[in-house]
Order: C-alpha cells, then structure tokens, then sequence
C-alpha cells in the first residue's frame, strides 16, 4: 500500500517506518527543513530504542522515503496519516493549527481517493473539522478516520508493531477496509481493531491517558500518606497490584509524571470538560498534584543542608522524562535542577540520552558529566529523577570515595532500604521511611 505520513517527529517516524517495515511505499512530510535532510541522509532524528535499524533497513530497501513537498510526499497515497502537533494553546486546550492547515493544504492536492488518519492526539469533534478543511477544496471522494496511537517512549517500536488494540472511529465501510489491511500485520496475535464513532475514538484517547494519569497520582499520594503514616508504599503497590482488577502496571510513585503527553493531554481534557459545562473534578486534583510532587524531595534536601543550599552543588542523575527516550518535554529534572539552582546550589547532571536537549535549553548554566561518576564529583549530595538501568546498580563504595557527603535522594525508588542503611548513606526516597544516619545509629 501507498502511505504518507505527515509530521515526522517520535509518532510519525515510528509509524511511517514501521509501516514500511510491513512492506508498504512510505513516504514522510515534515515542514523541518533540516530534520528532513537528515533524515534523507540516512540519520535518525530521534533516539528510539530498535528504530535505526528498521529505518535504515528500508531505507536501503526504497520503502522509505522523506520530503517537504506536501505534494510530492501524498501523490498515490490511500491513506494519509497526520502525526502532527497539537501542543496546549494559551488555554490549555489542544492546539489544532497544525492539523487544520495541513488538512486545508491537502484538499486541492488529492487526486484519487484516499483516507486521511488523524494519528495526532484531538479533541472531540476535530475529525469533523479536519473534514470541513480538506472539502474546502477536494475534488475527489476522501474519508477522514480518527486513530488515536497509544505507543510509549522508549518502547515506541515495539508498541507499533505490536499493538494491544488499534483504535478506528470512522463510519465509513471503504475506509474501514483500508485501516483493516494497513493494519492486519500488526495484528496477527489476536489483539483487537476496535471500531467506533470518530468522537469515541478521539475521546478514547484522552481517557486512557489521563487515566493512566490518574492511576500514576492515586500512588503518589499514597507514597505521600505513606510517608507520614510509617508505610512503604512498594510493600502496598506489590499488595494493590496483585489484584488482577487494579493490575501491577503504572503504579510505581515516584516525582511526578512528565512527558509531551500526560501534561498536556490531562490539560486539554480538562479544558473539554469545560467547554461542555461538565466539572471533571479528578482532572485538576490530578494536575495539581503531579505539579507538587515533581519538587517533592526538594524540602528533604533543604533540610539536609539546614535550609540553605547556597554554594552546594547537587548530582543530578537522570534528566529524560523516563529512561530508554532523550525526550525532556515536562521532564521533573528540569523543575528539580530550576529550584536547585534558584536556591543558590550548582547542578552536575547526568543523562545517558538526553544531555544534549538540556544543553539547548539550559546552555551551560549547569555541568554536563561524562558519565555518573564524574557528576558526584565535587558534589554535595546526590538527587536522582529517572531510573535508567545503570543508575540502578552503581558502585557504591565508589560514590562514597566521591561524594562529599554520603546521602542520595531518590524520585525514583530504586534502591532497598536495608542495603541504604548497611552502606550507611543517609536515604531519602518516595513514600517509604527515610534511611538516616542518625536512625541507623540508634
Ligand atoms: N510522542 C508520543 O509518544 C506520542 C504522541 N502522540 C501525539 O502525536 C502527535 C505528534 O506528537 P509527536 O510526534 O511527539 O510530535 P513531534 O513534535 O515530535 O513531531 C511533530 C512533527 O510535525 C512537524 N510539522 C509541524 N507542522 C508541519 C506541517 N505543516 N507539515 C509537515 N510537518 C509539520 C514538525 O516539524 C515535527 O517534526 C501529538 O498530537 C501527540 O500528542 C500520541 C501518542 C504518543
Ligand atoms: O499519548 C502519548 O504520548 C503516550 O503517553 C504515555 O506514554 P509516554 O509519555 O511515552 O510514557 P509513559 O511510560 O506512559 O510514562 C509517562 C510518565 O509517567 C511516569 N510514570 C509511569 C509509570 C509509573 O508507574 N509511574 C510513573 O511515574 C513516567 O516516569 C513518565 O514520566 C502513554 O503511556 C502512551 O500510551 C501514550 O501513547
């Protein structure tokens, strides 16, 4: 089959080259002059765990190919995906200027049939605009279908290819055919194409997030009761998980949620909700909430220092919003290093993926380490806000020859309690009892 994808950023790319991986002629869009030229070179643009090689494979293969020229890149094409932005506007709702005017550009360049896939993340009722948009000036027959996509970061191409469900609202038959063949390599497990009305789709995509949202903030503000209660909140999460009805998945605490999605997504269903009157009230504790806990462990280290951080100097270990993705959009490091440094301390950071997005972002107003050793180097302490598997098992005897004091503070749970209090570090961590020194002693 003939697909064109448009936009070709973590969720275009994937899917164009995965759809390519198939075995269909893909081509991708994107406006970025500089992406696309890479790109045509052969050089990936994002860092996707198992992408490169699928991407260069059919590349080499003629399957896969990128341009700007919108024409160009949708001429024969029987479906037509947009992976474009929709980032939250001034009001928190979803952004639709990418998509509206791509879908008006589309209009005069089709040629013969083809089905138009909102991919991007939309509010409800944006397939009808989307519609609206391109009949301004078609000339031919199309259909507008909503596919939500629910792959993860980091674990992108494996979602793709293997999807727990593919979600289609559309009502029409021809275009239903079209998503079923696109569709049924990935699908050979059994797993299901769930169609319905293109409303449902759109809203089934910002339920499952701001769902699993929810699921994520319920734990954190156990791990906070926990916390004040004497409780450990991975003892509770093992009790809770077991329950095949609550489920193991998505309940690890931690500082906060972050990512290009969650955030804004949570965001504009919350704004959905107030353009229908309806006051979805879980939504702004939920908002609220991850917003406190992502700056969650900055007290501790305060009061570690007697309040006052001036001339310290924090390791930051992890600053991708989750390991296996080079992606800080909403990343807790980046509000985690913002009130280190407002506080007078200096920050030595460490990312295996994501040091060079925070350098565009920050320059050099904090130090980037060559690896986490040389972050501990000088430093007072030792903050960690994602839990890429090397931080997991480090060596300890060699952060105590470096650190100056022997205390970690931990967002993300990593290490046993009892391991922290026979090495003697003082160990704070979410929703379980502080590891002291002082405790340790008594
Ligand atoms: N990142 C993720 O893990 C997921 C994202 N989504 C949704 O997918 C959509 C896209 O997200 P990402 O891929 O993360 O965004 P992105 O920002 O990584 O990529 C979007 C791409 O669209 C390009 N673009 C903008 N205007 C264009 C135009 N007129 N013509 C051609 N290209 C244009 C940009 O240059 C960029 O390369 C969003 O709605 C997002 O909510 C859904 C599921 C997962
Ligand atoms: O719409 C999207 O863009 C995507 O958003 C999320 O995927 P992603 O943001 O890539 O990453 P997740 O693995 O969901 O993690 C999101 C955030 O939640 C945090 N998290 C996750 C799980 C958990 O148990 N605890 C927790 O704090 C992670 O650290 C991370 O900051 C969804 O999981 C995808 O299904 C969806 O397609």
């Amino acid at each position: 089959m003939k697909v064109a994808v448009v936009g070709t950023g973590y969720v275009g790319l994937v899917t164009g080259t995965c759809f390519a991986e198939t075995g269909n002629s893909v081509t991708c869009v994107d406006i970025d002059a500089e992406k696309v030229k890479s790109l045509q070179n052969g050089k990936i643009t994002i860092y996707e765990p198992g992408l490169e090689a699928i991407f260069k494979h059919n590349i080499a293969q003629n399957r896969l190919k990128f341009t700007t020229n919108l024409a160009e890149g949708i001429k024969d094409a029987q479906v037509i995906f947009l992976a474009l932005p929709t980032p939250p506007g001034e009001d928190g709702s979803a952004d639709l200027k990418y998509i509206l005017k791509v879908a008006e550009d589309l209009g005069p360049l089709l040629e013969n049939y083809a089905v138009i896939v909102d991919k991007s993340t939309v509010p409800v009722g944006t397939a009808e605009l989307v519609r609206e948009r391109v009949a301004r000036a078609a000339t031919v027959d199309f259909d507008v279908v909503s596919n939500p996509e629910f792959l993860r970061e980091g674990v992108a191409v494996e979602d793709f290819m293997k999807p727990e469900r593919v979600v289609i609202g559309t009502k029409s038959d021809k275009a239903k055919k079209v998503m079923d063949k696109l569709y049924a390599p990935l699908l050979r497990q059994g797993n299901p194409m769930i169609y319905m009305e293109e409303r449902s789709a759109e809203m089934t995509k910002y339920a499952a997030n701001a769902f699993l949202a929810t699921k994520i903030t319920f734990m954190n503000e156990i791990a906070n009761l926990c916390e004040l209660a004497g409780a450990n909140v991975d003892d509770v999460r093992r009790g809770i998980g077991s329950d095949s009805r609550i489920g193991k998945r998505f309940l690890f605490a931690g500082i906060g949620y972050g990512g290009s999605c969650f955030p804004k997504d949570v965001q504009a269903l919350a704004k959905t909700s107030a353009d229908f009157n309806y006051d979805f009230k879980i939504l702004e504790s939920v908002m609220e909430v991850n917003y406190l806990q992502k700056t969650k462990l900055m007290p501790n280290i305060k009061q570690y220092f007697d309040g006052n951080l001036a001339g310290k100097t924090v390791a930051v270990w992890g600053l991708a919003f989750k390991p296996y993705t080079d992606d800080i959009r909403e990343a807790p490091a980046l509000e985690n290093i913002k009130a280190l440094t407002e506080a007078g301390a200096k920050v030595r950071a460490y990312d295996p993926e994501a040091m060079d997005n925070v350098r565009k972002l920050l320059g050099n107003s904090i130090y980037f380490a060559k690896d986490l050793y040389d972050a501990l180097e000088g430093a007072d302490a030792l903050l960690i806000v994602t839990e890429w598997p090397e931080f997991r098992t480090p060596d300890f005897e060699r952060i105590e020859t470096i650190l100056k004091n022997k205390v970690i503070f931990d967002g993300r749970n990593l290490f046993e309690l009892e391991q922290m209090q026979e090495l003697g570090f003082t160990y704070h961590s979410i929703g379980r009892p502080a590891v002291t020194v002082a405790a340790q002693n008594a």
